[in-house]
């Protein structure tokens, strides 16, 4: 203190303190401008991109484009590349327009007014600390009516604090879930909505010839939540901080003068810088976690779908083992993500609570040991009181609210971790809508042809004119494949395993691309298809046989109860109906109906929706030969065109023509002249059947021979 110095010591202060007194407007407008600017630069630092690149050379670079998107929707062998960078800007910019569409839009809204409450907990707490100030002054005067009369305003101001609070976090909830129906929403438009120009959704593509988001099922359902949470939490936490740091220092500025508030922010910013260089990578860790959840996710899902099968070729241990593997994963990301936010938050804490607390206990001493230099001389006990009060109140909001902004690029990481997975998500479905795959190819791929495209048109009739028939690895099955079905003109299509036989109703149904020639078709109604392993899906027994309609929609064509239980007639599962306890039973049908049942309830939607086209894959394997005739008399009567895949000849006579594959990219396409074929066939096996025996004939001939060669031996012997 001045007063306890030496005289000596003493006169040089005093020149500079009546130096600094008479400066002291010009000092303090360049040290208030330092510190405007200074603030400027933390703001910008915390959210400024560390990438410098710009959105467009970013995205622009397909390269790039892929390795963020498709890194963190697990395309395996790349890295994450997921920070607060220009791409995450970039990304956030695309979404931004779905989830508030327009300044009128209920999201608009939400956001005006979770700004307005924001403002108005600033000004509440602004409040707060000046009161807080008026109440201990009171105190140290004695004051009691000045005492009454504060706290009566404190409890009076509880009402609208405790009102703002809870509305932030409401309305802070309310706009995460708004976020997520658009987002959802949008997603949910091509994932599986459909429209006239680009056809059905693009669930199929995005698990079959895509390899970017093998766990669509995690993003759309907990990544998209993340996403919007976060995205709905960092306004709050980022834009108040903000503006609470400008407001408390203005306020703290005019309380102790912009001196100290100059020192302060200074140690402020050389700390802040500290903490910044010592924050992990919590955006890439948040993307990485999302991934390794949708791993062990995908892998819970595949026990459950194929639960049967595992059981009975006994695989349980080797799953175990698969799944121990993916949770311990997930288990070691969870606990190496844990350490490195435990340290961080100490770190954080000692800076941002215990640092900066001491060096604001000083900044707020200045007014009562310097009280000549910032003009508060002469003040009372109370009045300096009321001042320490207020300005360590104020201090310590500010000194928060600059850990929040600090704090607030940690949840930024994290937001930019879960941008990018939504992002490639959507990326992804909007390029395999657009006919845009990316998958890793074989070895033996033909890229060239991979470019080109084929003519798709609707046509009465079936017909492929030098379609090559490629899987989504590439693999060309058949370069080129020519074939017609007109109406009435059933085609059976046989062939080794692999050759390509359901590919090429893949193709015909639009699921793979045309990469040649031309496909003429009748449109999509027009046709059912029914696979090996039918489809059954969750609802009553009634809806399986007629999905995909409803019962609305069965209703409105007219078909009864009555009706379908003729149907089931003609599949021989009437007592089904008996069995499950109605029409309206409801059951996970896929585990409770045997294989042969399925297959049934699959024929039977095919007689519900009597469509032009059949396409019968392998669909009778597990129906008794009986119950398969009757099944395709019935086919024959509604006048369906059957295109067959099957391997028994007791169903070639319902066909006229054959496409036959050899498996080496060979075909033949001709009438099926199934009586002859079936009298070549018998003929074949009868003579395959003696050729068998050949060589058993032939070792007999061999031993009778010898048997012989013995007999003359002995005879010439017993002559001589
Ligand atoms: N989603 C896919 N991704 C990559 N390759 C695929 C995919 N689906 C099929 N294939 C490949 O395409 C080839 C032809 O398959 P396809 O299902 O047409 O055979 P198929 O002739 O019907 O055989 P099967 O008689 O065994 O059913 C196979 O080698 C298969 O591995």
């Amino acid at each position: 203190m001045p007063a306890a110095l030496p005289p000596s010591q003493r006169a040089p202060l005093t020149v500079l303190t009546r130096l600094y007194a008479r400066n002291r407007p010009a000092i303090q407008r360049v040290l208030i401008s330092l510190f405007v600017a200074y603030s400027i630069r933390t703001s910008y630092r915390v959210f400024r991109p560390s990438d410098t690149r710009t959105p467009a050379s970013s995205s622009s670079s397909g390269q790039d484009a892929g390795t963020g998107a498709g890194a963190v929707g697990g395309r395996p062998g790349r890295k994450p590349r997921v920070q607060v960078d220009a791409l995450f800007y970039s990304r956030l910019a695309t979404l931004l327009p779905i989830l508030i569409p327009s300044a009128h839009s209920k999201e608009a809204l939400l956001l005006a007014m979770h700004t307005f409450f924001l403002l108005l907990r600033t000004l509440l707490s602004l409040y707060v600390a000046a009161l807080d100030g008026r109440i201990v002054a009171a105190l140290v005067r004695a004051h009691p009516s000045a005492f009454a009369r504060n706290i009566a305003k404190w409890i009076a101001v509880a009402v609208p604090a405790t009102y703002t609070n809870s509305m932030l976090t409401y309305l802070q909830s309310k706009l995460a879930i708004a976020y997520r129906t658009r987002l959802t929403n949008r997603v949910m438009d091509l994932y599986l909505g459909t429209d006239a120009e680009r056809g059905d959704g693009a669930f199929y593509q995005l698990a079959n010839l895509d390899d970017r988001t093998p766990d669509a099922d995690q993003l759309i359902t907990l990544d998209i939540q993340q996403f919007a949470s976060a995205l709905a939490a960092i306004y709050g936490n980022t834009a108040k901080p903000v503006l609470d740091v400008v407001l408390y220092n203005a306020q703290l500025a005019r309380n102790v003068g912009a001196e100290g508030l100059v020192l302060l922010t200074v140690l402020v910013q050389s700390s802040a810088a500290l903490l910044r260089a010592l924050t992990p990578p919590f955006g890439a860790l948040a993307a990485l976690d999302s991934q390794l959840s949708g791993a062990l996710r995908t892998t819970h899902a595949r026990i459950l779908t194929s639960a049967e099968e595992i059981a009975l070729l006994s695989g349980t241990s080797l799953e175990k083992t698969k799944l121990d593997r993916s949770y311990y994963a997930l288990a070691l990301h969870a606990a190496h993500t844990l350490r490195l936010r435990a340290w961080h938050a100490m770190i954080e804490e000692g800076v941002v609570k215990w640092l900066w607390g001491a060096v604001g206990l000083g900044v707020c001493a200045i007014p009562v040991f310097f009280a000549g230099a910032v003009g508060a001389a002469g003040r009372d006990l109370g009045a300096r009181t009321e001042g320490f009060v207020t300005n360590r109140r104020l201090l310590l909001s500010a000194s928060d609210a600059f850990g929040r902004v600090l704090y607030s690029y940690k949840e930024l990481s994290e937001l930019a971790g879960y941008t990018a997975r939504v992002s490639s998500l959507l990326q992804t479905l909007e390029d395999v809508r657009a006919g845009k795959f990316e998958k890793r190819l074989a070895a033996t791929a033909d890229t060239a042809l991979l470019g080109q495209r084929g003519r798709v048109i609707e046509s009465d009739d079936v017909e492929f004119r030098d379609v090559p028939i490629v899987s989504p690895a590439g693999e060309v099955l058949v370069p080129r494949l020519s074939f017609s079905v007109r109406q009435g003109q059933h085609l059976l299509i046989v062939g080794p395993n692999g050759c390509g036989k359901s590919s090429t109703f893949r193709i015909l149904g639009g699921l793979w691309p045309v990469y040649g020639g031309l496909v003429r078709k009748p449109p999509p109604n027009q046709f059912c298809y029914i696979p090996q392993r039918p489809y059954l899906s969750l609802g009553t027994l009634r809806d399986q046989v007629i999905y995909p309609d409803g019962r609305d929609e069965m209703e409105r064509k007219g078909v009864t109860d009555g009706q379908l239980m003729d149907i089931l007639g003609y599949v021989d599962l009437q007592p089904i109906v008996a069995r499950e306890g109605g029409w309206d039973a409801a059951r996970d049908w896929s585990t409770s109906l045997s294989g042969g049942d399925k297959q049934r309830i699959a024929m039977a939607r095919l007689f519900y929706h009597r469509p032009r086209y059949a396409i019968l894959d392998e669909c009778t394997s597990s129906v008794t030969l009986d119950v398969e005739k009757r099944m395709f008399d019935h086919v024959a009567e509604l006048g369906i065109t059957l295109l067959t895949v099957s391997h028994r000849p007791s169903l070639w006579k319902y066909h006229k023509m054959i496409l036959q594959f050899d498996g080496q990219g060979n075909y033949i396409f001709a009438e099926l002249d199934a009586e002859r074929r079936l009298a070549l066939q018998e003929e074949k096996q009868t003579l395959e059947a003696k050729l068998e025996e050949v060589p058993k004939m032939r070792a007999r001939l061999e031993e009778l021979r010898a048997v012989a060669r013995d007999r003359e031996g002995y005879t010439a012997e017993a002559a001589s």
